[in-house]
């Protein structure tokens, strides 16, 4: 029998008789889906390791109605399509489609950029700068020409320099263009600090701000656990605790992608994560507090230059909704300008 799908999704009998609406009449009688719930599109360019860990994360989460995959070579995406489609019977609704073809992105409101050159082992994110620029000027335009009202996360490497270029090349206003930063190493920082404490990561409030890097900087003096200030509580209690022992672990942090890239070749389930995390605060705009690759001049004293680097930041359906006043101490502060002079020094050598 000749059945082709219609635009609307179903499915076309001979004559033109709708089989999806003469089927589910006959058996159910269907209620048309409710007209409050917004629909929401989130698109994906790149579907190597880290666009499929985030796909994967954000269809197992149910956060979007249709997920759309954008990569330059067609076998692959399409393979990968497939085998995300095959999984319907497993997943909440999701419509999965892919092209290489940007028209297929049209209307998302989130576009998410993992296309990129990754690092080899040992190799720092900064040297991944200009294989990347050369990529992102190929796929912003594209993107924003399509969805000129959409939400840029930017993940490929070096995610703060690529976030600046992603702005520039979009010309959209900086609330609407983010990089994941450090939510990530925030993530690694609350795991190892819950190790140590034996806790529950999610009770340990931490964050690390700067360049998702080698100089990131540790928010030590504002962790608490459980709502109990960790360094000012040791202090209190006159607990000895060890400087080096605390640099150690935001050290560990730093090395986590390094040692994680030379055992397996690549980093994936935690980004996933990590992104899929975002992606839930802006869509459904949860106003939560993310540290986030954010243009940072104006806020804790950095004036120099227009740089990206992560700052804890309020998300929600715009964007990016504002800053929180974290108190940084002299050290803390001195780090953060610290991090953000070598980016600004990586991105003033850029020619876009
Ligand atoms: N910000 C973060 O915390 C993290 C960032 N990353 C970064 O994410 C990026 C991707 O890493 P992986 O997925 O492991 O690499 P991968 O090599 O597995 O995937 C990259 C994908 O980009 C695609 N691609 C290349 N040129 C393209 C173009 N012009 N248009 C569309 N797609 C294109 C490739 O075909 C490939 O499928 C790297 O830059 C990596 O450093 C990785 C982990 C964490
Ligand atoms: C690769 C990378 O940036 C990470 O896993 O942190």
């Amino acid at each position: 029998m000749a059945m082709h799908k219609s635009t609307s999704g179903s499915a076309l009998g001979p004559g033109g008789l709708d089989l999806t609406q003469a089927f589910f009449k006959s058996i159910m009688n269907a209620a048309p889906s409710s007209p409050t719930k917004r629909h929401t599109k989130i698109s994906i360019v790149g579907a190597g390791n880290v666009g499929m860990a985030i796909a994967q994360t954000i269809l197992t989460q149910d956060l979007t109605d249709e997920l759309v995959l954008v990569d330059a070579i067609p076998d692959k995406l399409r393979g990968e399509m497939l085998d995300l489609q095959h999984a319907a019977a497993f997943l909440p609704r999701t419509r999965i489609q892919a092209s290489t073809d940007y028209s297929v992105t049209a209307g998302s409101d989130l576009c998410i950029v993992t296309a990129g050159a990754r690092q080899i082992n040992g190799e720092s994110r900064l040297n991944l700068l200009q294989r990347n620029v050369h990529l992102f000027q190929k796929i912003i335009p594209p993107l924003v020409r399509h969805s000129p009202d959409t939400i840029l996360l930017v993940v490929s490497n070096p995610v703060d320099v690529l976030t600046y270029v992603a702005w520039k090349l979009s010309g959209f206003p900086s609330n609407r263009v983010i990089g994941s930063g450090t939510n990530l190493d925030s993530s690694r920082f609350r795991f190892l600090i819950a190790d140590h404490l034996d806790v529950n990561a999610q009770d340990v409030q931490a964050f690390i701000v700067g360049e998702h890097g080698d100089s990131s900087v540790a928010l030590w003096s504002s962790i608490s656990v459980g709502g109990v200030p960790v360094l000012s509580f040791l202090e209190k209690q006159q607990i000895a605790y060890e400087k080096e022992m605390l640099e150690n672990i935001h050290k560990e942090v730093i090395q986590s992608a390094y040692e994680v890239i030379s055992l397996k070749g690549y980093t994936s389930w935690a980004i996933g994560y990590s992104v899929a995390n975002l992606a839930r605060s802006i869509l459904r705009d949860q106003r939560r507090v993310h540290p986030v690759s954010v243009l940072a001049k104006g806020f804790y004293d950095l004036e120099d230059g227009e740089v990206f680097l992560s700052l804890p930041a309020q998300l929600g359906r715009g964007g990016v909704l504002g800053v929180t006043n974290v108190h940084l101490t002299d050290e803390e502060k001195h780090r953060l300008k610290d991090s953000a002079t070598t980016i600004l020094q990586v991105q003033n050598q850029l020619a876009l």
